[in-house]
């Protein structure tokens, strides 16, 4: 289960942007977050990632409560987990292939073996076509860059995945073949999903319950003590 514990985080400790929000996903489950814009959803998002460190509260993934965040977090915990975000261009390196980019996490982990199997299976499962493979992020549309960044977040095989506005700047058809390729990954996988938005049309559709963000912070625990 990924568990998110009475957090509360932001930019300052004196005025955090989440406060004492609980949320959790079970295995295979697909869970919609809705909120205003600016009310921490994002940020929220990624504690769940563990990009971000809480000033309180506790994230529990399979049971193991987190202690250390972004690249302090264990390996095993850090790679449970993919994200991808609203934009592409701000979370792809605009040096790199597309090939490249989705092959990223396989490299960082050492297992570059895995690349020649791995990249045209994960290509061909959200749509893009070998010759966009060679091109770099500013040869491609923003939505074949955000079928990179999906692929790249399906890479290692995550059993936890945080889609935050994922198809916030895209068209309907690209929106459709993005949801159409987390769902087959989660059928083939049981991963679990938590999905951000605005639009609750789409996460009604997609996902298996909805939350709206205020719902996070009702009838919490008291916040907890800060993460070591
Ligand atoms: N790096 C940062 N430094 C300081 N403040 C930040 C930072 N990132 C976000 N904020 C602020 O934290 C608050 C919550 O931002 P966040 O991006 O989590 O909201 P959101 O609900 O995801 O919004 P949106 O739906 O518009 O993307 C906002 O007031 C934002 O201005």
């Amino acid at each position: 289960m990924l568990e998110l514990r009475a957090i509360t985080a932001g930019y300052d400790r004196r005025a955090p942007v989440v406060r004492a929000a609980s949320l959790s996903v079970v295995p295979g489950e697909a869970v919609g977050l809705l909120g205003p814009s600016g009310c921490g959803k994002s940020t929220l998002a990624r504690v769940a990632a563990l990009l971000h460190r809480p000033d309180a509260g506790t994230v529990l993934l399979d049971g193991e409560s987190v202690r250390r965040w972004r690249h302090r977090a264990p390996r095993a915990l850090r790679t449970a987990v993919g994200v991808v975000f609203q934009q592409p261009r701000l979370s792809a390196d605009p040096r790199l292939r597309l090939t490249d980019l989705i092959a990223e996490p396989l490299r960082a982990t050492g297992r570059r073996d895995d690349i020649p199997r791995r990249i045209p299976e994960l290509a061909s499962s959200v749509g893009l076509t070998p010759d966009l493979l060679t091109r770099r992020p500013h040869e491609v549309s923003d939505g074949q860059l955000q079928r990179a960044c999906l692929a790249r977040a399906l890479v290692l095989r995550p059993r936890w995945l945080v889609c935050d506005e994922m198809t916030a700047m895209l068209d309907a058809s690209t929106t459709a073949a993005l949801v159409a390729a987390v769902e087959h990954y989660r059928a083939a996988t049981g991963a679990g999903l938590l999905a951000v938005g605005h639009d609750q049309v789409l996460l009604d559709r997609w996902c298996d319950r909805t939350v709206h963000w205020e719902e996070l912070t009702a009838a919490t625990e008291p916040v907890g003590p800060s993460p070591v």
